[in-house]
């Protein structure tokens, strides 16, 4: 299972790295990883194991973050959270998406990012994406609210990008044009 010693922190080159795509049928160790990352993203919503590991919780968590740059990541939404939503996106891609725009109002965080950035981060607030499961099989789907800003926040770990290079650096909480807060 994964640890928080297994993910890298900022300033470890590969999180500014390209993650590369991955063939089909997966390798054991490409399943294996993309297994690993929703256990990890499950357990961190979870007090007994939280308490246990120490785990930092999350909503998502993508390969890169445990210092393998492949085009895969997790999310989970627990159902008390109100999203419906357990996935692994493979070579995930976002198809199409809203000209406006969302943020969370409280700014974003990072398990890979040890310390508070505040500011507003600019996402799509609804994005339609196609990815593939661990079976190979492309799926398609529409996301708002959280589960939209999640699957950015990981696509942008596939591409090197981290949550703070989105943010104003002149005035952070400048106002977001088309934009709206999610609280
Ligand atoms: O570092 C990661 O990729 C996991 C992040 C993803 C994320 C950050 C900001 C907004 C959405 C997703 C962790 O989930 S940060 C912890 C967290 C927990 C609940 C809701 C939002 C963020
Ligand atoms: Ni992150």
């Amino acid at each position: 299972m994964i640890l928080m010693k297994d993910i890298i922190r900022e300033g470890h080159p590969t999180l500014r790295m390209r993650s590369e795509e991955v063939a089909f049928p997966l390798s054991e160790e490409d399943r294996k990883l993309a297994e690993d990352l929703l256990e990890y993203v499950i357990n961190s919503q979870n007090e007994e194991m939280i308490k246990k590991y120490d785990l930092r919780p999350g909503v998502g968590i993508a390969a890169p973050q445990v210092n393998a740059p492949k085009r895969i990541f997790a999310l989970h939404f627990d159902e008390s959270s109100g999203e419906n939503l357990s996935l692994i996106a493979i070579n995930p891609k976002i198809v199409s998406h809203s000209v406006e725009r969302a943020y969370l109002a409280a700014g974003e965080g990072c398990l890979s990012v040890d310390r508070a950035i505040p500011g507003y981060v600019p996402r799509y607030a609804r994005v339609t994406i196609k990815a593939f499961d661990i079976e190979g099989k492309e799926y398609k789907m529409r996301l708002k609210g959280l589960p939209a800003i999640a699957f950015q926040h990981e696509l942008d770990h596939l591409n090197g990008i981290m949550f703070f290079d989105h943010i104003n650096p002149q005035n952070p909480f400048a106002e977001i044009e088309n934009a709206i807060p999610i609280e």
